[in-house]
């Protein structure tokens, strides 16, 4: 083992030894609790409840009393102190929740203690702490919160964890990749694909694909890799020639962030026909923008006419966000001489408020249906994109073919500009570019300004994410710390070791763990106070110099130490633990 510093911690008081014999408590039972001074002026020169219900006696304050005491002194006055005033009350342990026990004004490392400090300050902003007097169990903890809107979202801003809204959010997420499946009935197990369960209703009518397929979209778990995928299988294919398969490869490069990654295709017998089936990467809590903003809501009668309530429009800052991840995504495509050829509302999933990917993409390619040259192909993507915007701005999925009469509505609601680049994904080529073929990348002539805008937006996002991912970085750093005092506090093996948890290092480490958890108030209540932990263990993982009393659990000794001192204490019991040395 290397050979360790010399404690720095400073015994106050062991009553039981014969060298501090003076300071053996003997209690006075019978004096009144208003005659006796308060135990807290004495060890900390102030009692934080003097005035909020504590029953003893607080001498008036003296400017000298104000002043902190000298750390060089530390033993000199704390010893004394508690030998002279054995009759004092009893000093309860649990009292030393908020802040320092003993607080020094030594200079103090600048980095981690000061960022120590920082949290310290942040914590009590969290927690709202209770009017007067005692702290009692939280009547909330965050980690079990209930899903309660938080009106205010910057209220949640600062915080340890990460914001309600988010967090919400991805648990969300979590809890529908990992949902039971669905179905009532037993589906196989296909590929090296298990736990299938259906995306959508699997009875009544379904689209034909090409006019031949039905398809189902099930999320499944890759006995491979463990991770969730979404399956489409096109029902009765039969795969003309097995050529056909080798366009996977082209699709399956294509890595973009609004494409929903193609995986694999494969044919199988296990649903007892023949099925082609697509594996794509599954976005948990996806909707397709048909779902979301098309689907046409409740109709009723009302004098004899069906009516179906209005939709509001879509903002048209949402438009220019969809506008742009779908030509993005298609720019990608195109300019690897591929196309979607399946481009309409119930291709695009939309996840979280505004994040889109393109679905099904390589389907077109991987049944085999090669009408039409590339080139062609492309342009119809162009004119089906700008049908797609269409629909989107009149929130109407039926809009037909009189496109000059939509327009005309588009441009009393949104902007010139989104009405002249959907003019021109829909205008066939020889008007749109007079004569040459349209390529998609020239929509981005139309939109600069609002590309800037997506991009700011984009990075603000990215900005508060980060931000987000911060604040659970700290939180994992103290999981790692609670960890380490799981591993050396009460082990089994030791208990009947005097040396493991009574003595040196590892008593330190048990006193402050008492000091941290086992905290009680002043009406001998437990302190169940996450702040309380927080600040204690931050000071700890950054070793501020700033000292802190401990006491033995028969409240008979105290240890003054700093949390510098215990971190010591707490790496080298656990190094003794990994290396075995103990
Ligand atoms: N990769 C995926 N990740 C997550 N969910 C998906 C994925 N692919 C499809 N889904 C979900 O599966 C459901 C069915 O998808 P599908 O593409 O069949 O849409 P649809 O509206 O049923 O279209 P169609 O009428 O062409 O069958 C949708 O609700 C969609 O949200």
């Amino acid at each position: 083992m290397p050979p360790q510093p010399a404690s720095s911690a400073i015994q106050i008081v062991n009553p039981g030894s014969s060298t501090a014999s003076a300071s053996t408590t003997v209690r006075k039972p019978s004096e009144p609790s208003q005659q006796r001074q308060c135990r807290n002026v004495l060890i900390y020169g102030n009692c934080k409840y003097e005035g909020k219900g504590c029953a003893f006696y607080h001498p008036p304050k003296s400017p000298q009393a104000e002043s902190l005491p000298d750390p060089n002194n530390l033993a000199r006055i704390a010893s004394p102190v508690l030998a002279q005033h054995v009759n004092a009350p009893e000093f309860v342990p649990g009292a030393l929740t908020h802040g320092p026990t003993v607080s020094f004004p030594e200079p103090v490392s600048q980095g981690p203690a000061s960022r120590a400090e920082l949290q310290d300050s942040s914590a009590e902003e969290f927690y709202a702490k209770p009017s007067g007097g005692a702290l009692y169990p939280l009547d909330y903890h965050l980690y079990t919160k209930s899903a309660v809107p938080v009106p205010d979202q910057s209220a949640s801003k600062g915080g340890f964890f990460v914001a309600e809204d988010i967090r919400l959010e991805l648990q969300r997420r979590m809890d529908d990749i990992w949902a039971p499946p669905v179905s009532t009935v037993a589906l196989p197990e296909v590929h090296h694909y298990h736990s299938l369960s259906p995306l959508e209703p699997v009875a009544g009518d379904r689209r034909k694909y090409f006019g031949h397929w039905n398809s189902i979209c099930y999320r499944a778990i890759s006995t491979s890799n463990g991770s969730v995928y979404a399956l489409r299988r096109l029902e009765n294919f039969h795969l003309a020639h097995e050529s056909i398969l080798a366009n996977a490869e082209l699709w399956k490069r294509i890595i973009h962030p609004n494409i929903a990654s193609f995986r694999e295709a494969f044919t199988t017998r296990a649903f007892n026909d023949s099925s082609l089936v697509l594996v794509y990467d599954y976005y948990p809590l996806a909707t397709t923008l048909f779902d979301t903003f098309l689907k046409p809501r409740t109709s009723a009668f009302t004098n004899r006419q069906l009516r179906t309530d209005q939709l509001d429009p879509i903002p048209e800052t949402t438009l220019w966000s969809f506008l742009i991840q779908i030509a993005n995504a298609m720019k990608a495509i195109h300019d690897r001489a591929l196309a979607f050829r399946v481009l309409d509302a119930t291709k695009i999933l939309l996840t979280g408020k505004s994040r889109l990917h393109i679905n099904c993409c390589g389907l077109a390619d991987l049944v085999g249906l090669d009408t039409q040259d590339r080139a062609t192909q492309q342009q119809e993507d162009m004119i089906a994109f700008g049908r797609l915007m269409l629909a989107l701005c009149c929130r109407n999925a039926n809009i037909g073919i009189n496109y000059a009469k939509t327009l005309e509505f588009i441009s009393r609601v949104y902007s010139q500009e989104l009405k002249n680049a959907i003019h021109f994904l829909l205008q066939p080529p020889p008007l749109a570019t007079h004569g040459t073929p349209k390529i998609i990348g020239q929509v981005f002539d139309f939109i600069g300004g609002r590309l800037l805008q997506e991009m700011d937006a984009m990075q603000l996002r990215s900005d508060s994410l980060e931000a987000q991912l911060a604040c659970e970085l700290e939180n994992g750093r103290l999981v790692r710390l609670l960890s380490k005092f799981g591993f050396i506090n009460e082990r089994p093996e030791f208990a009947r070791d005097f040396r493991w948890s009574e003595t040196g290092d590892k008593y330190i480490v048990k006193l402050f763990r008492d000091l941290v958890f086992h905290a009680v108030d002043e009406h001998g209540r437990p302190v169940v106070s996450l702040s309380h932990v927080l600040m204690h263990l931050n000071k700890l993982d950054c070793g501020s110099e700033e000292k802190l009393m401990l006491v033995s659990r028969d409240e008979q000794s105290c240890l003054v130490v700093s949390y510098k001192e215990i971190k010591r204490c707490v790496e080298s019991a656990f190094r003794e633990l990994v290396s075995g040395v103990y």
